[in-house]
């Protein structure tokens, strides 16, 4: 049931952030008519238009629906400070994402495994993306897929013809077409599967938040920040919250699904962190959990953009033609993620597994879309999938309303500086093959076209961006030092989990929105077996 102001202040879960995590447990917990459970949301209902219109994404950056986060200076990116938008409204970041549906590569479950043990390896993992899954695209006999999950995963219905000139250039790279992206291992190129339901955005809230809201044993509150956890001894109790009904008591659990900013920022906020920075800051100290905010990961991505010389691009694709066509037939450039393809490729033959990632638009994708581009172009755009160097949140001061500090330490080590370079020099290999070359007209500031690797190096400091990934802030494992068990409990705390993108110890060579759902539903069933 949708409330501003809940009037039963006592539940069995109290789930805070309603992002591609909360979504998940809201829906699975309040499966069972006999318990309650409350889901309580910072931003407001996810009512805008441009929530729905897939192009329309970057529109959503800097408003209301939005946290509008700013980094720390990065003193290896030229002392830039990097904008970091997060969803701020049900579905969280899946509902101003770019939609891409990418699980990973196996070695990054077992990589997990390791960490927290082999419940969490690819083999015993896997069914959890396809309980999720709902596939709509063609399936093969033995499709990875699931197809009767609550998320609607589809191909994108009109890609771009300069998509398909991407693809081409793959192959004529020697790259591997894979007949479906989102197998064990994806090294090669292939269209993105997209979380939309005929051509629109299909979020988490659409998915899970939407078919459960009518339960009267489910309370969704929005506009209601929660500023802090309540305790007895080492037991949460409750949490308090601004903008709504005050302090909420939850019978069982508190789970925390704020995202990889906003759940290390809550438990330090509470006491639950490094003491002594804890200490510095005028917190009580609760637990003493040091690894609270730290082994902050992201993806760092540097964009190759050229011009093109037809009008075939994205660029001034929202015309009143084009929004009747999305409007009537969910169809058009207007049903595009902007990241339509894409190519998972290794710098060394001797890796693993692919550690760069070249992601296809047909648009030219600068400064994270905030000013429309009135050049057609196009975009390719250079993944840092395994940063060596870390980063971490910390409190940015005691009261609520204060932002948390925010230093991903990009390219801290000089391995992911020379990384990146390996890739931009496959981007450009791409855009030179013929298949590419014809439409393409010289490049598009800030990339400087083809120059030499030290220059290079400097173009990819003075504007590299985020591709909007943090995880790992509230890692999980089986070592004592971890902040979350493999069963996403705080350490040292009772009664209060962790279930969102920060408690992955290893970010993926993926995009974050399918492990964050994957590892949500097995933690609803964590949850549902120790309440045994
Ligand atoms: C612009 C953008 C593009 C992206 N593109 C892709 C993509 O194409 N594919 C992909 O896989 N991933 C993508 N991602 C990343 C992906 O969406 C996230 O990794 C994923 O959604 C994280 O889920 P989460 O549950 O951890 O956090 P979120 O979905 O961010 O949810 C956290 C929720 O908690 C709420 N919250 C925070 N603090 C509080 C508080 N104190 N009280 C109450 N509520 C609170 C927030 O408002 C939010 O709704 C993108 C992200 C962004 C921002």
């Amino acid at each position: 049931m949708l409330r501003t102001a809940g009037t039963t202040r006592t539940y069995d879960y109290i789930v805070v952030g309603a992002g591609s995590a909360g979504c998940v447990l809201a829906a699975r917990l309040s499966e069972d008519p006999g318990v309650r459970v409350a889901l309580v949301e910072s931003g407001p209902r996810d009512r805008k238009p441009e929530i729905r219109i897939p192009a329309a994404f970057p529109k959503l950056f800097k408003t209301a629906y939005d946290w509008d986060f700013t980094t720390a200076k990065q003193e290896a990116l030229g002392g830039r400070e990097l904008y970091w938008p997060r969803g701020h409204t049900l579905g969280g970041s899946s509902s101003l994402n770019a939609m891409m549906w990418v699980r990973g590569h196996r070695a990054d479950y077992d990589a997990w495994g390791e960490a927290a043990g082999p419940e969490w390896a690819y083999d015993a993992f896997v069914r959890y993306f396809r309980r999720a899954e709902r596939w709509t695209g063609p399936t093969p006999r033995d499709s990875v897929y699931g197809t009767d999950g609550p998320l609607w995963i589809s191909p994108l219905r009109d890609p771009s013809p300069l998509t398909f000139a991407f693809l081409a250039a793959c192959h004529d790279r020697g790259i591997t077409g894979l007949r479906e992206l989102n197998g064990p291992d994806h090294s090669g190129y292939a269209t993105t599967p997209v979380n939309q339901r005929k051509g629109r955005r299909w979020s988490a809230a659409d998915g899970y938040l939407k078919p459960a809201a009518r339960r009267p044993n489910l309370d969704i509150l929005t506009q209601t920040r929660v500023c802090g956890l309540e305790f007895e001894g080492k037991r949460v109790t409750g949490v308090v919250t601004q903008g709504g009904p005050g302090t909420l008591t939850a019978r069982r659990e508190v789970v925390l699904s704020a995202g990889a900013i906003g759940s290390p920022h809550l438990l330090m906020l509470s006491g639950i962190g490094d003491p002594e920075r804890l200490r510095e800051a005028g917190v009580e100290v609760k637990v003493a959990s040091p690894d609270v905010g730290r082994h902050l990961q992201d993806h760092l991505a540097y964009a190759v953009t050229v011009r093109c010389p037809r009008p075939v691009t994205l660029t001034g694709a929202d015309t009143l033609p084009n929004l009747g066509r999305f409007l009537l037939r969910g169809r058009g450039p207007l049903t595009s993620n902007l990241g339509e393809a894409v190519a998972f490729v290794r710098t060394r033959p001797d890796l693993v597994a692919p550690d760069i990632e070249l992601v296809f638009a047909p648009a030219p994708f600068v400064g994270h879309g905030l000013t429309p581009p009135t050049e057609h172009g196009l975009t390719i755009g250079v993944v840092l999938l395994q940063p060596v160097g870390e980063g971490r949140i910390d409190l940015g001061g005691t009261a609520v309303t204060t932002l948390p500090r925010i230093d991903p330490g990009y390219l801290t080590a000089e391995e992911d500086l020379r990384r990146l370079v390996v890739g931009v020099r496959r981007a450009e290999q791409l855009l030179a093959t013929p298949a590419l070359a014809e439409h393409t007209a010289g490049p598009l500031a800030p990339y400087p076209g083809v120059v030499d690797d030290e220059a290079l190096a400097a173009a990819v400091r003075g504007s590299a961006e985020t591709l909007y990934h943090p995880v790992g802030t509230c890692r999980m494992g089986s070592d004592e030092g971890s902040v979350t068990d493999p069963r996403l409990r705080v350490r040292g705390a009772e009664g209060l989990r962790v279930v969102d993108a920060s408690v992955m110890p290893r970010i993926t060579r993926g995009h974050t929105h399918a492990p964050t759902v994957a590892l949500a539903e097995k933690a609803a069933e964590l949850i549902l077996e120790d309440a045994r």
